[in-house]
């Protein structure tokens, strides 16, 4: 039973299941109506989930008014997530790990409609790894976001523990451990890219300051939303009180698209190809590295000895994939990049196999390549499976790396300067090299 269910009646006052650790009430207070809402946070214990009291005393004009308003202001668990469960009672949950919390935006959008069903599955946290999902979606989507979490009720998953669903990021974000900001809105025919950043940089900016207030102080966080690099430079500077190395954009997609290129090209399954970096912007002065990455262990150039295709033919064809995947499909890539948000995950709480790394873009304060200070670029990357990650050391440039490399760094730079108003760095001056697109972008 939701609140939206409660408040239906002028006069309703409903109590499911008490807990030993009740947390503090939230008042709210309108015009009409007082509510009193116990709300799902702190959750210290998967077992003790999903209680919630609401009073509410109003003159309600229409109580089917009030249903929308309640449901859509409040982050609100949804459907048979609202039940309470014993899980003490179940044998096989008694070594469950504690509950995480996983926030995604843009939950109702094509990419979330894949995403949310390889979380729930326990493909990316594991069997024993029970799961919170919490929805953000805005007026437009609302609708959208119910028969979301209405299929994923469908869809019976053991893992999934709670799902909510909201419009408010402050409440959405409230204890999160991930946050998949995927929400953004998409580049439109006749806008210019400086405006496309300007109206998604504010939906990060806000997101931000969001996660600063109420996430948990580790969450870590991915961007996907475009222009990605820049939104999650715009996303840590408004959320101070984060690590600026939690917030990553993810260039996972560009990753398997190069190392699917290499193998193609190889004649080789595409797990043979190892140590993959693209550097820099997700957009088509992205890098795809050949020079550090390997097919079987061996140097790519030694494998593929036809260097002009990996100078022309492959660095462009993975710049411009997601351009050419619009051209046939008719919309961007979305189940692709879902496995590619699953896979980025997975290399952060996995331990990275020894001798190889994996590509995500990161903020660049104190890296070792001499790459600008201060943006959020794809770099080489290990981790320990504990969510962090180091950026490795060894790997070698050349002339032709270090002037792509540079190339991509300036993009940055110039998408920097556009969006300093919402970076807190003074007046925005937009001078962006005209050749700057998306890979979505033709
Ligand atoms: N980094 C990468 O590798 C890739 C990134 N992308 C990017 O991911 C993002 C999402 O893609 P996808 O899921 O396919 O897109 P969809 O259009 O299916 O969904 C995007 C969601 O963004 C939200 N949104 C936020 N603000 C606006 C707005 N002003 N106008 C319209 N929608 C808005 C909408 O949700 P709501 O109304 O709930 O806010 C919508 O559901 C895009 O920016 C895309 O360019 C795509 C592929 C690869
Ligand atoms: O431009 C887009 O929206 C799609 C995109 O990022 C990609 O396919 O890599």
């Amino acid at each position: 039973m939701s609140v939206a269910d409660l408040t239906t009646s002028p006069v309703a006052s409903t109590y499911t299941k008490t807990s030993s650790r009740l947390p503090s009430p939230q008042l709210s207070l309108s015009s009409t109506r007082l509510s009193v809402h116990f709300s799902r946070s702190p959750r210290p214990n998967p077992r003790a989930q999903n209680f919630k009291i609401t009073c509410s005393v109003n003159q309600a004009p229409s109580p089917v008014a009030v249903q929308t308003e309640e449901a859509k202001n409040k982050s609100e668990c949804f459907g048979v997530f609202c039940q309470t469960y014993d899980l003490k009672a179940e044998e096989e949950t008694k070594s469950w790990k504690k509950l995480i919390n996983v926030a995604v935006s843009g939950a109702a959008g094509m990419i979330s409609n894949h995403l949310l069903f390889k979380l729930a599955s326990g493909e990316v946290f594991g069997p024993d790894q029970p799961i919170a999902l919490k929805l953000l979606g805005s007026e437009r989507s609302f609708q959208a976001l119910e028969g979301v979490a209405m299929e994923l009720e469908d869809s019976l998953y053991p893992l999934l523990r709670e799902v909510s669903i909201g419009i408010n990021p402050y409440e959405v974000f409230e204890d999160v451990e991930w946050a998949l900001l995927i929400g953004a809105k998409p580049r439109g025919p006749g806008m210019e890219r400086a405006g496309l950043l300007d109206i998604n940089g504010q939906i990060f900016a806000e997101q931000g300051k969001a996660l600063n207030a109420v996430a948990s102080r580790n969450v870590k966080v991915i961007v996907v939303g475009n222009p990605c690099n820049t939104n999650a430079l715009i996303c840590l500077k408004n959320a101070p009180n984060i690590p600026a190395k939690n917030f990553h954009a993810l260039t996972r997609l560009d990753e398997n698209r190069a190392k699917c290129q290499l193998a193609l090209k190889a004649g080789v399954f595409y797990d043979k190809v190892s140590n993959m970096t693209i550097w820099g912007n997700h957009s088509t002065t992205q890098v795809p590295d050949f020079l550090n990455a390997r097919i079987n262990g061996v140097p790519v150039k030694e494998v593929i000895k036809d260097h002009k295709w990996l100078e022309e033919e492959f660095t462009e064809k993975v710049q411009k994939r997601g351009g050419v995947l619009i051209q046939k499909w008719g919309r961007s890539s979305a189940a692709s990049t879902a496995v590619s948000i699953a896979d980025a995950m997975k290399s952060l709480v996995t331990p990275t196999p020894e001798g190889d790394w994996f590509s995500s873009g990161v903020y660049t304060n104190g890296n070792p390549y001499g790459i600008a200070q201060d943006i959020v670029f794809s770099m080489p990357c290990r981790s320990k499976g504990d969510g962090d990650y180091e950026l490795v050391k060894d790997v070698t440039f050349d002339e032709y790396l270090l002037k792509r490399i540079a190339k991509s760094e300036a993009e940055l730079l110039a998408e920097k300067r556009c969006v300093a108003h919402l970076t807190g760095e003074g007046v925005a001056f937009c001078d962006l090299p005209e050749d700057t697109m998306l890979p979505g972008e033709m």
